[in-house]
Formats: C-alpha cells, sequence, structure tokens
C-alpha cells in the first residue's frame, strides 16, 4: 500500500463519539458503535491526496497506544462530550501529551460531540412532542440536558494548547476556526469539521513534499572497526 499523504488522528476519552463521528463521515450513518479496541483506520482522497483518519480507543487501558498512533499526524482531533466536563479536562490531563510524536507543524482541531443531547435540542424535540420546555419529568418523553461545557471552554483549551507546543497564535488557524460542535447522530458539523481539516492538511503535504524527505544516514558505506587482539576496536 502507497504511504498516505497526510494523517488525521481523533483522540478522546471513551464514550464521546469517536468512532461515531467517523462514521459519519465515512459510510453517511449513524448506528450503534462498540468500544473500540486498540485503533483503526479509513482511507480518504481529498482532491488527488490520499489521507488516513486514525480511530483510537479511549479506554485507559489502551492509553499506552495513544503516542503511537500520533506519530508523523499531520493534524490530531481532540473529541470530548459536550454534556460531560470531565471528558474536556481529559485531554489536557491525559491525552495532549500523546502528541508529542506528531509533526511538528501538526494541526490542532477540539470537537465536542453530541450537541443533539443539550438543552435548545431536547427543547426543541419536546416542542415537537407537543411538551413545552422545563416540564421534562411531567408527562413529557425526553428529559433536558443542558449542555455542560461552552465552546469557549475549548476556545480556552485551544490556547493552552499553543502554549503547551511552543507555537506562537499569529501563526497557527484562530481557535475559533478549531474549536466545532457536533453531533454525529444528526450529523450537525461533522462534514466541516474534516473537510475544514482536509484542506487545512493539503498545503502541509505540498510543503512536506517540497522539503524533501527527511534526512536519514546513509549506511550502506558504512566499514565497521577492525577488532584488536583485546577485543575492542582499533
Ligand atoms: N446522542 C448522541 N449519541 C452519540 C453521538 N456520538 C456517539 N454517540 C453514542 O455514544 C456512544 C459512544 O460512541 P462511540 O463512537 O463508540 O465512542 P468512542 O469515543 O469511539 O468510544 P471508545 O471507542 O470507547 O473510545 C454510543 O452509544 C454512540 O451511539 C452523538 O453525536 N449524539
Ligand atoms: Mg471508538
Amino acid at each position: 500500500m502507497k504511504k498516505p499523504d497526510g494523517k488525521i488522528v481523533l483522540l478522546g476519552d471513551m464514550n464521546v463519539g469517536k468512532t461515531s463521528l467517523l462514521q459519519r463521515y465515512m459510510e453517511r450513518r449513524f448506528s450503534d458503535t462498540v468500544s473500540t479496541v486498540g485503533g483503526a483506520f479509513y482511507l480518504k482522497q481529498w482532491r488527488s491526496y490520499n489521507i488516513s483518519i486514525w480511530d483510537t480507543a479511549g479506554r485507559e487501558q489502551f492509553h499506552g497506544l495513544g503516542s503511537m498512533y500520533c506519530r508523523g499526524a499531520t493534524a490530531i482531533i481532540l473529541t470530548y462530550d459536550v454534556n460531560h466536563p470531565q471528558s474536556l479536562v481529559e485531554l489536557e490531563d491525559r491525552f495532549l501529551s500523546l502528541t508529542d510524536t506528531a509533526s511538528t507543524d501538526c494541526l490542532f482541531a477540539i470537537v465536542g460531540n453530541k450537541v443533539d443531547l443539550r438543552e435548545n435540542g431536547a427543547a426543541e424535540s419536546q416542542e415537537k412532542e407537543g411538551c413545552s420546555p422545563g416540564l421534562a419529568g411531567a408527562g413529557c418523553a425526553s428529559p433536558k440536558v443542558p449542555k455542560q461545557v461552552q465552546l469557549e471552554d475549548a476556545v480556552a483549551l485551544y490556547k493552552k494548547i499553543l502554549k503547551y507546543k511552543m507555537l506562537d497564535e499569529k501563526d497557527m488557524p484562530a481557535a475559533e476556526q478549531m474549536c466545532f460542535e457536533t453531533s454525529a447522530k444528526s450529523g450537525h458539523n461533522v462534514d466541516l469539521l474534516f473537510e475544514t481539516l482536509f484542506d487545512m492538511v493539503v498545503p502541509m503535504i505540498l510543503r512536506q513534499r517540497a522539503q524533501g524527505p527527511p534526512q536519514t544516514v546513509d549506511i550502506s558505506n558504512y566499514k565497521p572497526p577492525k577488532r584488536t587482539k583485546s577485543g575492542c576496536c582499533a
């Protein structure tokens, strides 16, 4: 198989919806998932480039594999659940350090998934069912679930990440452009997320090509040192 031109990796706590987001984008569907074991990838052709998109396991027991999946990544999607503040905290505490193996000019997107479960969405569905907003538990089917993580929290994390990576904010895409709220269930913003990243990854691929292959040491002419009687090297 030809080496992909670019690599995007999804990271984040278990159950935030990484597999579902990828399935929604690549297979145009939302269906039952099982918790990911290890990792898996899809290949996406974008213009004339092949981009691999890696889905990783959020479960603690697979944590050690994360930095291996991030090796050489062109972009990383840090995913949290907008209804679980701890999943945003985990991105900084547990997942950010895994990205140290990514490409030095790696892009970061921060994605709050499951917005369909938030207050407005729930209120809309209650209205459709003939219930008044705020009457959850009084004969209405869907409970009101307020969104617990605001987009500003993700923006703040994005800025922290740039500091952690010692990147200058003015050299990087703006936080507002790289923080998304999505729903794998409804498809909200899913195409926008992936396709924004693909468009940003293409110039990086071109830049890497212009720089040529990474410098390597040529060992084809290497002659090992002669051994002396004492067993050491001359
Ligand atoms: N309502 C709603 N449910 C979602 C959404 N995305 C995922 N889910 C559900 O959340 C659960 C976990 O989704 P996964 O995609 O398996 O989560 P994951 O991040 O891949 O989890 P791990 O593989 O364990 O790391 C499943 O029951 C999904 O159906 C969404 O946007 N809205
Ligand atoms: Mg998964």
